[in-house]
């Protein structure tokens, strides 16, 4: 029998971005308080004389990686597509000292947590697997990506 099991670390983040060219009130630019779920799998580690002893990933390792990736770069930014004449509007920002991202999508949620799951997925050890990201954007939003969709 095999012992594959799930965890998962949440986390939160303060984010400002604008859809350049959408039809609602999205297009202003805005912020939300994100919460993001991130969800590993792997089996426990069996070695009693390993420190990680009964651990898939230690909680705080798993912090680590999402925090130096997504938390740490996103929180308090505002991202803007770069594809967009927002771009102007990012580089009058960035020059007057703002924490600003572009990024080569337009960042809905959708397309926020493909790019969070192509990072996180980069950073994980061999033997555990990212399983899925859910991207909380507002208390009644969000965007899930899970790997066996994406296969
Ligand atoms: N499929 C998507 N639709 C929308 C996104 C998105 O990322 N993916 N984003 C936005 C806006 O950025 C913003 O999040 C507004 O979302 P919405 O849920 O419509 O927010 P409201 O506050 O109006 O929601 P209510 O809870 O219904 O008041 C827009 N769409
Ligand atoms: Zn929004």
């Amino acid at each position: 029998m095999s012992n594959h099991i799930r965890i998962t670390k949440q986390f939160s983040f303060e984010t400002g971005h604008a859809l350049y060219g959408y039809d609602g009130k999205c297009k202003n630019v805005h912020g939300h308080s994100y919460k993001l779920s991130v969800t590993v799998i792997g089996t426990p580690i069996s070695d009693p004389n390993n420190v990680k002893f009964g651990m898939v990933i230690d909680f705080g390792d798993l912090k680590k990686i999402v925090k130096e990736e997504i938390v740490d770069v996103f929180d308090h930014a505002t991202v803007f597509n770069q594809n967009t004449p927002h771009v102007e509007l990012a580089k009058e920002l960035k020059d007057r000292g703002h924490n600003v991202l572009l990024v080569d999508y337009q960042p809905t949620s959708e397309m926020m947590v493909i790019d969070f799951a192509k990072k996180i997925k980069k950073r994980l050890p061999n033997h555990i697997n990212l399983h899925s990201l859910k991207l909380q954007e507002t208390d009644t939003s969000y965007a899930e990506w899970f790997a066996y969709d994406n296969i």
